[in-house]
């Protein structure tokens, strides 16, 4: 059964290794981030409008959305209940939905990002209201992120995750507790091919790590852990240096390395590279004085690089405490730093439903990739 509202929440992914090689089929090795997430609050309407809050993009107002106006005539491969093979991204249909973002708001001028966001929301919303048996006509939105955006850590899969959970529950195609293990797994597969549906959107051609880690997630595994005991700086180094000769390196990434070598830790790029973020590994031997130390240093370079701590293996996709009074208001405005803190996220597991399930897939997608 379908209830009024829902908070749900994603964890961003590190790409340990094969950031590159998995588009081609080949194995990468990723995590997902502990802490660094994406929430999304849904809220039932009946009024027959979509309103969808991206502060995070820059969004000063809502838009919002008839949902007369959306393309159902367009939608014919719903096969959510089927096996994933089934479900082919419906080209038409994405077109025709991002003419109704960019013709669509009196109200306010949406940039390309922005429009590419609201996009994969429509879409989304309309293959699976299509055919669903829901009270929901209409629904408010609001998503929210302490991860940074657009810089290889995964905010795109996040965002995907979570819109695909908070769609598939608000029209009843899963439904919270996850009870049993079947259900679990159900779910899950549902959420992280939907998600899939929408990096493609945001993307094109994903290799379908980033949705995967976002959905399965891991129990806490700390990269000190990691670190310590199967990897050396070497294996670090040589993947850095393997992804500056694929020409995806950048002279600031390098610069993270070098300032962190001066306190003997390893750095790489991440993701697609070109920018964005590096990781530098922690030992468990390391002095908390001496990671403040690198911190410093970092920040106070010219580049201003702005630090993340984390540990890899935060938990998967999770459906949130729907008694938790955080309204839209204190959502939207919400610091990023709070966000955990207001949707309910730092309370114990009992008042949280997580999906999570551990295990090398070898994917739908035709890549395999070790989710740590
Ligand atoms: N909090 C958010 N609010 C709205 N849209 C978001 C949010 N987070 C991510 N997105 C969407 O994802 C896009 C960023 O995706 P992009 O792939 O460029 O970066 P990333 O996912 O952070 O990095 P990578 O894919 O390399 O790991 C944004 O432009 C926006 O469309
Ligand atoms: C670079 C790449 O690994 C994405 C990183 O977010 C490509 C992919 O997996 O689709």
């Amino acid at each position: 059964m379908s209830s009024d509202r829902y908070i749900i929440s994603a964890p961003g992914k590190v790409i340990l290794f094969g950031e590159h090689a998995v588009v081609h089929g080949k194995t990468a090795i990723a995590g997902s981030l502990d802490e660094l997430r994406t929430y999304a609050l849904f809220e039932k309407r009946i009024d027959g409008y979509l309103e969808l809050n991206l502060p995070d993009l820059g969004l000063q107002r809502a838009i919002l959305w008839p949902t007369s106006i959306l393309p159902y005539n367009l939608v014919n491969n719903v096969e959510t209940k089927e096996g994933p093979q089934k479900l082919q991204f419906n080209d038409i249909l994405f077109h025709k939905i991002k003419s109704i973002v960019s013709n669509g708001q009196d109200n306010q001028e949406i940039n390309h990002k922005q429009q590419i966001a609201a996009s994969t929301f429509l879409y989304l919303y309309t293959c699976l209201k299509y055919n669903s048996q829901t009270s929901w006509d209409g629904m408010t939105i609001c998503v929210r992120s302490n991860l940074p955006i657009g810089s290889g850590l995964g905010s795109s899969a996040s965002y995907s995750v979570c819109l695909a959970t908070g769609l598939l529950l608000a029209f009843g195609y899963i439904s919270p507790p996850f009870e049993n293990k079947q259900d679990f797994k159900k779910s899950s597969e549902l959420i992280n091919l939907w998600a899939y549906q929408a990096e493609k959107v945001l993307h094109g051609t994903p290799s379908g790590v980033d949705n995967s880690v976002a959905t399965y997630g891991k129990r806490r595994y700390s990269v000190h852990q990691w670190s310590d005991s199967k990897y050396k700086g070497g294996f670090i180094d040589m993947g850095h240096h393997l992804l500056n000769s694929l020409g995806v390196g950048h002279p600031s990434l390098d610069k993270v390395r070098e300032i962190a070598a001066q306190y003997d830790l390893h750095t790489k790029l991440t993701g697609a590279g070109g920018g964005g973020c590096a990781v530098t590994f922690i030992r468990n031997d390391v002095p908390k004085e001496k990671v403040e130390n690198v911190k410093k240093d970092l920040n106070a370079s010219p580049h201003c690089f702005e630090c993340y701590e984390t540990s890899i293996g935060g938990h998967g996709v999770g459906v949130l405490d729907t008694c938790i009074s955080t309204d839209l208001q204190e959502f939207l405005k919400s610091e990023k730093n709070k966000l955990a803190e207001i949707t309910g996220w730092k309370r114990t597991d009992e008042f949280r439903m997580s999906l999570r399930i551990n295990e090398l897939r070898k994917s739908i997608y035709g890549s395999t990739f070790l989710i740590l």
